[in-house]
């Protein structure tokens, strides 16, 4: 499933109830993830920008009383210096920890979205939206706590800073409030085009990530074919190319937004070393607690116009999650999340009418895989070989047949009783695979000691214990050849011992004398121990060795085959 960026808002849509919204959804979400209202660090940015605000007076205090050290304005003054110092350092710290609560919050949602996601979305080919979510845009919006932080204090110092310089120098304190508002206003204008850069920014980052899973994926056809090796450098380069230059345009903007903050103060400081001494009839003292304020405030004013910038990135990073989120969302199986106790043993299970679209979702311009529908009916120590073309369905039968696919018309019956979501999760536990496509894990993940011994037992058994080992449910190495891999893949499915194990092309790519153990030893072992096999095969010489053959043609069954099964030799 392609992922649909459908509740992306526009970046370039500046309507102004539509982006206080967005804003104020990203600002409250950010508050509420990382626990900001509940911790200290809202009192410690107060405590911050109070200490800071105390500077200011004592240090104008302590001038004006003629800058005498043991005052109640140069204690004061010492003591809020040393708060501001000791507050600054713990309010890094816990910035610093919302933000880790943030990424674990955001990794641990969509985690829990991945693994409950449904077959069309995991066969999807591009998965660039995944991983770009995951890394930048969940970093970028995580770190846009701190900015929050940084704004909410530099508007405490302005809170206090601002009528103060009023009270000092009303003149300053206009003045001052010009160049805050010419600050803000340079933000407002350069926000927008900046997100829309940066949002480009964003989908280009995506690109380039599947470009890096074709490189990692298709290593092999790379380095075999030299002009396909440097096409998709070409197109990598670009991507990566025209990432940057979003991003620095984005920069520029953002950069740009922040320099007429600052601008606007270099402007205030200008205001008061020429005019106010003019205005002022050059009134030392005020000159020298005007300058004192600007000097304490500029600090925090700087942060503040860096900061906005962050947090307007951080908005076009929450949607992009959001949108990763949702696609996740659409694409959830409640059958993966259904907990509802595994079944153990079963006396039929039944397709009826069963069929099944598949494609649908990812390609939506091409024609679907239409299969079905199909009826056919299992019962245990069966063993069940299906046959077919390429392309033919026996796969998306399988997905049908083990729960991994809902048919879109029919129904799948377990003991005559109709299957539905949320009883999938217990069927599922029923089967052990051992598909074309299967994956190795490292670890015998969820396994039970009985189980480990048996793998270990049946390690043994087909021949792999020379190049692997177990420590504890740890493999030594997953690093093996093909037919390894799979034989590895096969010890897991085995060792589970479930009732039903399914083996796509098992034998494809076995020497003889495995594939010949795999269908004279294997399989009748599991038959005779009361386990339905449904087996995938194109090995024709090998088909008096089943029970039934299942013939597919066109996402159709074809013929449903009673053999008269060989002895084994
Ligand atoms: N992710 C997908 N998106 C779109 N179509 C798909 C996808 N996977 C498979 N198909 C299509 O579904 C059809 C059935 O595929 P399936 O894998 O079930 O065939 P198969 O009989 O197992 O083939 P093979 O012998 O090559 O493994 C094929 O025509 C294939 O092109």
């Amino acid at each position: 499933m392609t992922i649909q960026f459908k509740d992306i808002p526009d970046p370039s849509d500046g309507s102004f109830p539509a982006m206080a919204e967005r804003r104020w959804t990203v600002l409250n979400f950010l508050a509420t993830a990382s626990g900001l209202l509940r911790g200290p660090v809202i009192f410690l940015t107060l405590l911050a920008g109070l200490s800071r605000a105390g500077m200011i007076y004592a240090i104008n205090e302590t001038a004006r009383a003629g800058g005498a050290v043991l005052t109640w304005s140069s204690l004061l003054m010492v003591v809020c210096a040393v708060t501001m110092l000791l507050v600054g350092y713990v309010l890094r710290m816990k910035a610093f920890l919302l933000v880790t609560s943030v990424t674990r919050l955001l990794w641990r949602r969509l985690a829990r979205l991945l693994l409950r996601a449904n077959i069309d979305f995991l066969l999807s080919q591009k998965h660039g939206q995944v991983y770009s979510a995951l890394t930048t845009e969940v970093n970028g919006l995580s770190a846009a706590v701190v900015s929050i932080v940084e704004v909410a204090g530099a508007l405490i110092v302005l809170a206090f800073a601002l009528p103060y310089l009023f009270f000092v120098s009303p003149a300053s304190g206009f003045v001052a409030l010009i160049a805050v508002g010419i600050g803000f206003a340079g933000f407002a204008i350069l926000d927008r085009p900046g997100r829309k850069w940066r949002y480009r920014a964003g989908v280009l980052f995506a690109d380039y990530c599947d470009r890096v899973g074709d490189m990692l994926g298709g290593w092999k056809e790379l380095r075999l074919r030299k002009t396909r090796r440097d096409a998709l450098e070409e197109e990598t380069l670009a991507i990566i190319d025209a990432h940057v230059e979003a991003r620095k345009q984005a920069q520029q903007l953002f950069a740009g937004s922040a320099g007429v903050g600052q601008g606007a103060i270099i402007f205030l400081l200008c205001f008061v070393v020429t005019i106010l001494p003019v205005i002022n009839h050059a009134d030392s003292t005020v000159m020298f607690q005007v300058l004192t304020v600007i000097f304490l405030v500029n600090g925090p004013i700087e942060t503040m116009f860096n900061a906005l910038p962050n947090l307007s990135r951080s908005e076009t990073a929450y949607y992009r999650i959001k949108a990763v989120e949702f696609a996740l969302s659409n694409a959830q199986s409640l059958a993966n999340v259904s907990d509802q106790s595994a079944a153990t043993e079963f006396r039929e299970i039944t397709l009826k009418g069963a069929e099944a679209l598949v494609g649908e979702v990812d390609a939506p311009e091409a024609t679907p895989f239409h299969l079905g529908p199909v009826d056919l009916t299992f019962t245990p120590g069966e063993t069940v070989f299906i046959c077919g073309g390429n392309g033919s369905g026996k796969t998306t039968l399988l997905s049908l047949i083990t729960g991994l696919r809902h048919p879109t018309k029919g129904e799948i019956l377990l003991d005559g009783k109709s299957l539905d979501e949320g009883s999938t999760a217990a069927y599922r536990e029923l089967f052990s695979s051992v598909f074309s496509g299967f994956h190795l894990f490292e670890r015998a993940y969820g396994s039970t000691p009985h189980e480990r011994e048996e793998l270990e037992r049946r390690i043994i058994q087909l021949g792999l214990s020379s190049r692997v080992s177990m420590l504890d449910d740890k493999f030594s190495t997953t690093s093996l050849s093909a037919g390894q891999s799979r034989r590895m893949a096969l010890a897991v499915a085995l060792a589970e011992r479930r009732p039903i194990i399914v083996l796509d092309e098992f034998a494809a790519d076995q020497d003889p004398v495995n594939r010949a153990f795999f269908y004279d030893v294997l399989v009748p072992e599991l038959s005779a121990s009361g386990q339905l096999v449904l087996a995938v095969t194109h090995d024709d010489h090998q088909f008096h060795k089943c029970d039934r053959l299942i013939k597919m043609e066109g996402g159709r069954v074809v013929s449903d085959q009673k053999m008269q099964k060989a002895n084994a030799v």
